[in-house]
């Protein structure tokens, strides 16, 4: 029994906020989490937090959006109530994909320039260039048209039309309308044309900037109010590096290696496989530590010579016939890695296939693609919600519970002990 303590649960995932409570022998703290009918959410911290050392657990998945709004709610609502220090529990960690620019989705390149493309010096200037007012616009207008003509394409391309339900300040509904109120008002038509928005029409091959929301969330987690976050093998480490709080990244390697060895049968004969190259050294970890051989999965993305697209080919770097393979991953959101990874593995003549990943998001059609590939079993820890993925899953799937590595986690942070050293001998 820890004291002068407060774990208070987000809507995302009660059962593990049970499970932590029920290991440091306290109760959840009292709280009113709803929606005011307008949408809005509505939290009530229904316990005093006064001076208290409050953990806050809410986890990504589900409704991330909502519970993302939730946790900072109760985040503030601690901090204004007095709390002496406020930790943001997220078991898996939402948005922290979203830390980076895809690599294949470039914002502002950095592109060869100049009369010598091959040892041209190098320039800013996008590639093809941004869209911009200018003869392109002029094109676009058709030079051809009627003033009215003209006036009629800016109004559709900015939304002031009949289609779409947004009829604008003047009412028109419909193209007859719009052609006597015109003929009516050609003057003040052509002032309208002058200061309307130049038509943005990206040209083929242009990218448009990609949002990095991974900052963003860690910006308002601070200005929450939260002092500290503990959360579970985040997608990508370096994105501690976006808080100046401390974040405290538990490992779930320790239990994913646990289950290999106790239920996967002759696991040394088992071969460690990572599904792409960003997951191995994860992979490899679990591989060295238990002694056992590594495969990889590549994949290799190529423009076409026709289109912008890329497309991915999956090649195996290993040796897997006759063999029972074990995928190591953090997430599987979509399961289109897994399950392709998979089935890659049974074609290159894999005899069984566990897919070991952290966290079990299962979003879109995860479920559907489970049931129809090659993975005989999915493990996932309850970083996240299984109750529905089992009933959906049954035998197929098995969940490993974290709320005894959180919960011993929360117990150190609040003592000021160290944490590394839980996962020293693991
Ligand atoms: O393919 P889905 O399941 O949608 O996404 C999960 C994969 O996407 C990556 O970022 C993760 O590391 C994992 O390999």
């Amino acid at each position: 029994m820890v004291r002068n303590i407060v774990v208070l649960g987000g809507s995302s995932h009660p059962e593990l906020t049970e499970s932590i409570c029920s290991a440091l022998g306290i109760p959840p703290a009292k709280a009113l989490l709803g929606k005011f009918a307008v949408g809005e959410t509505r939290v009530e911290i229904r316990e005093s937090v006064r001076g208290k050392d409050v953990f806050i657990v809410q986890s990504g998945g589900g409704k991330v959006n909502d519970h993302l709004m939730e946790l900072l709610i109760t985040i503030s609502a601690c901090k204004i109530a007095s709390a002496s220090r406020i930790t943001a529990v997220l078991p898996m960690f939402p948005y922290s994909r979203q830390s980076e620019v895809p690599y294949n989705k470039p914002g502002a390149p950095l592109v060869r320039g100049g009369a010598s493309q091959k040892g041209g010096f190098y320039t800013f200037d996008s590639r093809p260039q941004t869209p911009h007012v200018g003869p392109h616009d002029e094109k676009q207008l058709g030079n051809g048209d009627s003033l009215p003509q003209q006036v009629s394409k800016l109004q559709l391309t900015n939304g002031i039309n009949g289609t779409n339900g947004t009829n604008g300040t003047n009412g028109l509904t419909n193209g007859h309308a719009k052609t006597a109120h015109f003929a009516e008002n050609e003057k003040s038509s052509s002032e309208m044309a002058k200061n309307q928005l130049p038509v943005f029409e990206p040209q083929r091959g242009y990218r448009p900037w990609v949002a990095q929301s991974g900052k963003l969330v860690s910006d308002l987690l601070t200005a929450a109010g939260a002092d500290h976050i503990i959360t579970m093998d985040l997608h990508d480490a370096q994105y501690q590096g976006f808080f100046d709080i401390p974040v405290d990244n538990l490992y779930g390697r320790q239990l994913l290696r646990k289950y290999i060895e106790h239920s996967v049968p002759n696991y040394r004969q088992a071969v460690i496989v990572s599904p792409d190259a960003g997951g191995a050294k994860r992979a490899t970890a679990i591989a060295d530590s238990l002694g056992m051989p590594f495969a990889l999965i590549h994949k290799e993305r190529r423009p076409t010579q026709f289109s912008e697209r890329q497309t991915a080919s999956m090649m195996l770097v290993g040796d897997v016939i006759n063999k029972t393979v074990i995928l190591i991953d953090d997430m599987a959101d979509t399961c289109t890695t897994v399950t392709r990874a998979a089935n890659l593995l049974k074609r290159e003549g894999a005899t069984k296939v566990y897919a070991l990943v952290t966290h079990g998001i299962l979003s879109g059609e995860a479920i559907e693609r489970i049931k129809s590939s090659g993975i005989d079993k999915m493990v996932v820890t309850d970083s996240i919600d299984q109750s529905e993925h089992k009933v959906l899953l049954g035998d197929k799937l098995d969940i490993l519970p974290v709320g005894n590595v959180f919960a011993e986690a929360i117990r150190r942070v609040h003592h000021g002990e160290s944490i590394s050293t839980l996962f020293q001998h693991n």
